[in-house]
């Protein structure tokens, strides 16, 4: 496996960050380049010893000699973390990824008070098994060299997608950031509809989870598309057809619509929100 030697530091140890650098050593990153900063002491013990990582209570010990500072608080603190970040800087700037939602490259830009070169970056949980999905946006001003080196990191965590205008990743986080969560869902409406109609639990689960992994896996690996994968299973007269008429019936094509706009919304409000607070 190859390594790679990049110093990363991530400011914040959450669920994104635990994620992200699971999917860095998985990927022959070294850990002993790997640095996190979180105040809360439990996450800090957690990362270190699952990982065997640097983990600081104090941004500054975090950030010496960084490549890569990947932002990774919740866009509440982004204003606070940003701005300590940012005190610290010093010549040659490193490569800043934010992950958070809804947070602009100008609030952070500002907050910063330094021209770093900026990517923004949606990733998703599945980053943690190396199948996460990512959008990615560089602020004006970012040369190819940084644009590379962000793409090669967050590629550690699955597959990237590098989108032409900042407004698109409020798409991206509504799409495939908030994603795992629809996908779970259904996974649990599917096992409790299997044991309502008689299945023993560990039964229901099971195949839900496993048919949820084979039809990824088709999507993934065939030419077809899924509309295309989707008829093959439905036999004319047969039992699909019957569900997938219920499922039309009760609107599932555009509740999806809503779902997804609701979060798209709530992506931008979030960002309005959040520069106007801070
Ligand atoms: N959870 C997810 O599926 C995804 C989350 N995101 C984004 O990732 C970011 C983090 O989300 P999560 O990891 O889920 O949140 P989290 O709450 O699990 O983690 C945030 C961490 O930041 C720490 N923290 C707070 N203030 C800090 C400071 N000043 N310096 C350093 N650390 C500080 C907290 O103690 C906490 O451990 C958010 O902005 C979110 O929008 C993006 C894509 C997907
Ligand atoms: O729910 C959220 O706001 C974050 C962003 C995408 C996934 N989790």
């Amino acid at each position: 496996m190859p390594s790679t030697t990049t110093r990363i530091a991530f400011i914040g140890g959450g669920n994104m960050a635990r994620s992200l650098i699971a999917g860095l050593i998985a990927d022959g990153y070294e850990a002993t380049r790997l640095t996190v900063s979180d105040p809360d002491t439990a996450k800090r013990d957690a990362l270190a010893e699952q990982f065997g990582i640097t983990a600081c209570a104090q941004t500054v010990e975090a950030i010496d000699a960084a490549e890569v500072i990947v932002l990774c608080v919740k866009p509440q603190v982004a204003a606070v973390a940003c701005r300590e970040v940012g005190a610290l800087l010093s010549e040659p700037l490193p490569l800043v990824i934010s992950v958070m939602a809804g947070v602009t490259e100008a609030s952070i830009h500002g907050w910063l008070g330094q021209p770093a070169p900026l990517v923004r970056a949606m990733p998703n949980t599945p980053v943690l098994v190396q199948s996460g999905a990512i959008g990615l946006h560089a602020s004006a001003g970012t040369w190819a060299k940084q644009v590379n080196l962000a793409e090669e990191v967050m590629r550690a965590g699955g597959l990237t997608h590098w989108v032409k205008t900042e407004a698109e990743l409020d798409t991206v986080t509504a799409l495939s950031g908030s994603g795992p969560a629809y996908f779970f869902l259904f996974m649990e409406s599917l096992e409790k509809a299997a044991i309502a109609e008689g299945l023993d639990p560990e039964g229901a689960r099971l195949l839900s989870i496993q048919t949820a992994l084979g039809a990824a896996r088709m999507a993934v690996e065939s030419d077809e598309s899924p509309q295309q994968l989707r008829q093959r299973v439905t036999s004319p007269g047969g039992t699909t057809e019957r569900a997938i008429a219920v499922f039309e019936e009760g609107g599932l094509p555009a509740l999806t619509l809503r779902a997804v706009a609701a979060a798209r919304h709530r992506a931008q409000e979030l960002s309005e929100l959040i520069a106007e607070e801070q």
